[in-house]
């Protein structure tokens, strides 16, 4: 069931985790007009600072609406014969030489239509809504067509419009070298640099442009010339590096001012220092070394000196990480990664939300957007302790109040 936003939205005694921090004291909280308009400690509370307002509800926990910073949500077909290839000892990386893995996803998702994909991307979508995302980043890269990127980006923006979420679209025009361009990586490179980013960018389809550094993805002299030709059309940029081995791909995108390096299990200390130089978020991702059974750590000590923010994010995909619930993210992020819970939970909202260059998302304070959700538990830390679904009491998306049970 879903509430109109009233004018004055009022919760009274939760527990917060603003984004930052855990407040040491139940307290009421007021929105107004889709905005955060005031926080209190309950007992400083009186009626009058909330006049006029109706009460949304009374205890559980609060928390910022989750923020999914790295998805490849839209995509047709499956990958779990590949699944049972790894388990048998194959690598993601053979399996990739070989024509499978991102290609397979291409094959299935170019023979798609944008209804196709919609009704098969919806259900993904659904599960994070129910699990507390109130904003989430959605890849193209399963089309390596100019026409097939265009087509996924369309798809991204419409989902935007069939639910109650945000979403940025981000063009992965740069995924794998798609079999046209088998002898031809440069060429790709060019098709790229010169058709889809500027395309994309005319119709206003894509908010930032990524690429996947690696020895199965493209060079760092390749991600160079995306990135200058993204920044040439206005559009943010992020990276996928580190994830395989360590090609010095985030310290080359920090320095171009990424948004974010995603994976960076085998990041090092120099990449680690210009990240934090550059402001670029860590997006931390569990589920791919979860699934991959990577044995490698990003170096969450390093992140941590130097002051680099980490997200947390769940890669939604067919190969590396079909997994579609963020909460199980936070605590993959503690019990593989050795987060805490809170570093856990700012990484999949204030850090988040950085990720994806929205830095008014992803905490609670007077003058931001209300997406808001409110739990069924006892303190945040329960979120990355315990891995249940349908803990989500409410989920507030501009200001707007849905009961979700
Ligand atoms: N590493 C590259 N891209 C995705 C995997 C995509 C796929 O295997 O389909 C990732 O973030 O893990
Ligand atoms: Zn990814």
């Amino acid at each position: 069931m879903q509430t109109l936003p009233a004018v004055r939205q009022l919760w009274r005694d939760v527990i917060l985790f603003d984004g930052y921090r855990q407040w040491s004291e139940p307290m009421a909280v007021l929105a107004e007009q889709g905005i955060v308009a005031g926080l209190w400690p309950e007992h400083e509370f009186v009626s009058s600072m909330a006049q006029g307002a109706h009460e949304a509800g009374r205890g559980g926990v609060m928390t910022p609406g989750l923020v999914d910073c790295h998805t490849h949500l839209i995509y047709a077909g499956d990958r779990a014969g590949e699944f049972e290839q790894r388990l048998e000892g194959v690598s993601y990386e053979e399996i990739a030489r070989a024509g499978g893995g991102i290609l397979s996803t291409v094959r299935a998702t170019r023979n798609a239509s944008e209804e196709d994909l919609i009704k098969s991307s919806l259900p993904r979508l659904d599960a994070l809504l129910a699990d507390g995302v109130t904003t989430v980043e959605i890849k193209s890269g399963y089309g390596l067509t100019v026409a097939d990127e265009l087509k996924m980006l369309r798809v991204a923006r419409r989902l935007g419009q069939l639910r109650p979420v945000r979403i940025t679209t981000t063009l992965l025009g740069a995924h794998a070298l798609p079999p046209e361009y088998a002898k031809d990586s440069d060429g790709y490179v060019d098709l790229v640099c010169r058709e889809m980013i500027p395309l994309a960018a005319r119709q206003q389809l894509a908010d930032a442009v990524d690429v996947f550094c690696e020895g199965i993805g493209f060079s760092p002299a390749q991600c160079e010339r995306i990135f200058q030709a993204a920044i040439q059309e206005g559009l943010a940029i992020k990276i996928h590096a580190e994830q395989l081995s360590n090609l010095g791909g985030s310290a080359l995108a920090a320095r171009y001012g990424a948004l974010s390096a995603d994976h960076v299990e085998y990041l090092d200390e120099a990449g680690v220092q210009a990240m934090a130089e550059a402001g670029t978020v860590a997006v931390l991702l569990p589920g791919a070394f979860h699934v991959l059974r990577e044995t490698t750590l990003p170096p969450i000590d390093a992140l941590r000196r130097h002051g680099v923010p980490m997200a947390v994010a769940t890669d939604a995909n067919p190969g590396t990480s079909p997994i579609c619930m963020p909460t199980l993210m936070l605590n993959m992020a503690c019990t593989l990664f050795r987060l805490t819970p809170r570093e856990a939970l700012a990484g999949m909202t204030r850090h988040a939300a950085q990720a994806i260059g929205h830095p008014e998302l992803g905490h609670i304070v007077p003058g931001a957007p209300a997406d808001l959700c409110i739990w069924d538990i006892n303190q945040p830390a329960e979120l990355a302790y315990a891995i249940q679904a349908g803990r989500l009491r409410q989920r507030v998306f501009g200001g707007v109040v849905q009961n979700v049970r």
